[in-house]
């Protein structure tokens, strides 16, 4: 059981498996159990601070997507806001018999000038990473250190891996409303228990009530994932597929084959957080070989 503390990143290891967390948005960018990488990077991710990272779990806040109205506190940040382009600091490790976990933390007086224009707001982020064995915890809590109330959304965008994309399944949605991205944003209800891919997908799913999640890696449910959702109520299910592949200059025009993207989140309304007050979310997710 250790931290690894380098000048990019955190590694943390434990009972065979390992985790790295990049400074730059707090992106864990691996998960690699017992040998086997579980989490999503592109090959041609920029890792160097100059583009948010391609796959991993990036963090979105304080906006998701691009803010549909234009009157709102957050409609002149960048696409998924600020966390995720932002360099954060190690506040701390702590590791007991069962976990090793890492805390880092980011402050508006930490972000570009640049974009703290775009929303001049005085905030704190703690972002807490647990690996157990077969299993990641990732926390968020959002600190308004302002003297004003303020709004915002929050998700883990999680690059999931993917043997094969044909074979995979995402069960847990049925009967749930979701905003079609690729149909201009229709809102439809989910008929399908297990959700296939084998298009450009891109939905969010609303006030989803279920309790766990799961990810199917195989036609045989055996290998596959469970996510349970913390405060979350909304869920991103993503894949570009090969058009919007091609277009991406950060991801290979195959890779689509090889990834899903389930991010829980708050989105489709804001939190209004009050000064002084804090707000947290999270997510567990369980492999299962
Ligand atoms: O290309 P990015 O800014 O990283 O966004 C990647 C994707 O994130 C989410 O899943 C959104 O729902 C998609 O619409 C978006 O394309």
């Amino acid at each position: 059981m250790s931290v690894k503390v380098l000048n990019d990143k955190v590694i943390l290891e434990h009972a065979g498996s390992s985790v790295e967390i990049y400074y730059y948005g707090a992106t864990v960018t691996s998960w690699n159990y017992r040998g086997k990488e579980l989490i999503f990077l592109s090959k041609k991710s920029f890792l160097d601070g100059t583009k948010a990272i391609r796959g991993g779990i990036p963090i979105v806040f304080p906006q998701f997507a691009k803010a549909s109205d234009p009157s709102a506190e957050t409609a002149a940040l960048p696409q998924h806001g600020i966390a995720r382009i932002s360099n954060f600091e190690l506040l701390e490790d702590l590791t007991d018999s069962e976990s090793v976990s890492i805390k880092l933390g980011l402050s508006d007086s930490q972000i570009s000038e640049s974009l703290r224009k775009f929303w001049p707001k005085k905030f704190k982020l703690i972002y807490t990473v647990t690996l157990k064995d077969g299993a990641l915890k990732t926390d968020l809590t959002v600190k308004n250190e302002d003297s004003t109330p303020f709004d915002f959304q929050a998700l883990l965008h999680v690059y999931y891996s993917v043997p094969d994309i044909s074979k995979l399944s995402v069960e847990g949605l049925i009967n749930v409303s979701y905003i079609d991205k690729v149909n201009k944003f229709a809102k439809s209800i989910e008929n399908d228990q297990f959700v296939k891919i084998t298009q450009p997908t891109d939905r969010i799913y609303l006030d989803v009530p279920t309790e766990t999640i799961k990810i199917h890696l195989s036609e045989d449910f055996k290998e596959g994932f469970t996510l349970q959702r913390n405060n979350l109520k909304d869920t991103v299910v993503w894949n570009p597929w090969i058009e919007t592949a091609k277009s991406l200059t950060d991801f290979d025009d195959d890779e689509y084959k090889q990834m899903v993207c389930v991010e829980p989140g708050h989105v489709s309304d804001y939190v209004n957080l009050k000064p002084g007050e804090s707000w947290e979310c999270g997510q567990i997710i369980e492999y299962k070989p």
